[in-house]
C-alpha cells in the first residue's frame, strides 16, 4: 500500500521538541471488515463511507469478490452489491485474522469448494475452533488450520454450538456475523478460559443489531443470533482508535499535544481505552471541539494494567512503559502470543535490545525504568511492533525500525504520515 520506497531499516524520526498536532486518521479495520462481511450477506446494495483502505481490508474485498460479491472501491466511499455466493473460489488471508476467521462461515453459504491460505505466519495463527464449529453446524471442512477448504452446500443448517474462544474473540464474531443467514441462526456458547477482546464482540453484536438482526447476549458467554435477513448498510466508518495509539503516544513521550479528529463520544472500539490508559500514565486527556486531545506532562508514570479486553493496544503501551520513570506491569494478555507474531516475546526481545529492562511472563510483561539507546528494532511482519518501534524512536536517538512498511496492514503510508509530524 505504501507508494514511496522506504529505507529498511527505517531511521525512526527523533522528536526535537514537544510535538503539537491535530490529525485525521484512517478508518477502523475492525469496523470496515465487519461492514464488508455484513454488506455481502445483506438483502440489497450497501454503502460504506470513509472505509479503511489497507492490506487487511483489500484482502477482505478480494475474498468477497472471489465469493461473488460486487464491490466498487474506486471512489472514497465503497458500494457493495451482494450476489449469489459462488464457488470454487480462493481466499488469501494474508496476515488478517478477520479474513481467516470471518470468511469461512460465509464460504459455508456458497456452493462449492473455497480454499483458504495466507502468509507463512498465518498458518500458525489459531482458527481450528471456527472450523470445528462450522462442522458441527453442518458444513464440510477439510483441515484444522491454514491451508483449509470449506465445501459449501449453498446453505448452513446452523443451531447450537460450543466453542473455546479463549484464543481469540474473532471465533465468536465470525459465527455471529454470518449466523442470521444460517437456516436456524446460531446459538453459540463459549466454554473455556475467559474470552479476550470483549469490546470486539460487542462491536459485532452492535453492528448486527443496526442491520436489524436479532441478537440475544443477555447470558454471559452465550450469544443467540436469530435467523433472518441482514438489512443493507449505509455506514460511516469511525477512525481507527487502536491505530491512534502511536499518535497519542507521541504527545505523551514528547510532552506535546496531539488531537485525533472525529473521536467518537460513544464507541465499541477497543482503542477508546487509550483515554484511561494515557490518563493513568500521567497525560492530560479530554475532548475538545476538534476531537480527543492528549497532552504529555513530562515524565511518564508506570502503570499496572490488565489489557485482556484491549490486547491489541499492548505494543504501543509497552513502548510507553519502557520509557516510563517508574515500574509497570501489563497482565492478562497471553492470547497476544497468537497475534501477528508472538507479541510478548517480540516486545520483550526488541525493547531489551534497545536497553529496556523488560521481563516476559506467561501472560504479560513487566518493566523497570532503564535508559534506552540506539539500535535496530525488528518488527516480525507486525504493524503494531512497528508502532512500538517508532514511539521509542521519537524519544531516543538512533532507533531504526526494520520493515516499517508492514504498517500497511492497517494504515496506508504510515511512515510518511508519522515523519510529517516530527
Ligand atoms: O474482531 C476484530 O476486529 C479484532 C479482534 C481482536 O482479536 P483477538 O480477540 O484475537 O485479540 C483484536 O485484537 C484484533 O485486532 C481485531
Ligand atoms: C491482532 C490484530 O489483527 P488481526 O485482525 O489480524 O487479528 C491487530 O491488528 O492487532
Amino acid at each position: 500500500m505504501t507508494s514511496t520506497r522506504l529505507a529498511d531499516p527505517w531511521p525512526a524520526p527523533r522528536a526535537r521538541g514537544p510535538v503539537d498536532a491535530v490529525v485525521s486518521l484512517p478508518g477502523s479495520k475492525s469496523q470496515t471488515n465487519r461492514a464488508l462481511v455484513l454488506a455481502a450477506l445483506a438483502d440489497g446494495p450497501s454503502v460504506l463511507r470513509r472505509p479503511l483502505v489497507s492490506r487487511d481490508t483489500s484482502l477482505m474485498v478480494a475474498g468477497l469478490r472471489a465469493l461473488g460479491c460486487h464491490l466498487d472501491t474506486d471512489r472514497g466511499d465503497w458500494t457493495v452489491t451482494p450476489g449469489p455466493l459462488r464457488a470454487p473460489a480462493t481466499v488469501d488471508c494474508g496476515l488478517a485474522g478477520t479474513v481467516m476467521r470471518f470468511l469461512p462461515p460465509v464460504a459455508g453459504l456458497a456452493s462449492g469448494a473455497v480454499d483458504f491460505d495466507g502468509d507463512p505466519h498465518m498458518r500458525l495463527r489459531p482458527v481450528g475452533e471456527v472450523l470445528s464449529a462450522l462442522r458441527s453446524l453442518g458444513v464440510e471442512v477439510e483441515g484444522d488450520g491454514l491451508p483449509f477448504t470449506v465445501h459449501g452446500s449453498g446453505s448452513v443448517t446452523g443451531g447450537t454450538v460450543v466453542v473455546d474462544a479463549s484464543a481469540s474473540s474473532q471465533f465468536v464474531s465470525a459465527l455471529l456475523l454470518a449466523g442470521a443467514r444460517f437456516d436456524h441462526g446460531v446459538d453459540l456458547r463459549h466454554d473455556g478460559k475467559p474470552v479476550p477482546s470483549l469490546p470486539h464482540i460487542e462491536m459485532t453484536v452492535a453492528m448486527l443489531r443496526e442491520q436489524g438482526v436479532g441478537v440475544d447476549d443477555s447470558d454471559a458467554d452465550r450469544w443467540v443470533v436469530a435467523p433472518g435477513p441482514v438489512r443493507a448498510l449505509d455506514r460511516t466508518i469511525e477512525p481507527d482508535l487502536s491505530n491512534a495509539a502511536p499518535f497519542l503516544a507521541l504527545a505523551a513521550v514528547t510532552g506535546g499535544s496531539v488531537t485525533v479528529r472525529d473521536w467518537p463520544r460513544s464507541t465499541t472500539q477497543a482503542g477508546d481505552a487509550l483515554r484511561e490508559i494515557l490518563a493513568a500514565m500521567g497525560c492530560e486527556v479530554g475532548f475538545t471541539d476538534d476531537g480527543l486531545r492528549v497532552a504529555g506532562a513530562g515524565m511518564l508514570q508506570g502503570v499496572d494494567l490488565d489489557l485482556h479486553d484491549v490486547g491489541e493496544l499492548t505494543p504501543a503501551v509497552a513502548a510507553l512503559c519502557a520509557l516510563a520513570g517508574s515500574p509497570s506491569q501489563l497482565r492478562g494478555i497471553g492470547h497476544i502470543r497468537g497475534h501477528e507474531t508472538d507479541r510478548l516475546a517480540a516486545l520483550a526481545t526488541e525493547l531489551t535490545r534497545l536497553g529496556a529492562d523488560v521481563t516476559e511472563h506467561a501472560d504479560g510483561l513487566s518493566f523497570r525504568p532503564a535508559p534506552l539507546h540506539q539500535g535496530v528494532f525488528r518488527t516480525y511482519a507486525d504493524h503494531r511492533m512497528a508502532h512500538a518501534g517508532v514511539i521509542v524512536g521519537a524519544a531516543v536517538d538512533g532507533v531504526q525500525v526494520e520493515d516499517v512498511a508492514t504498517t500497511s496492514k492497517t494504515f496506508p503510508d504510515f511512515a510518511g504520515f508519522w515523519a510529517g509530524l516530527l
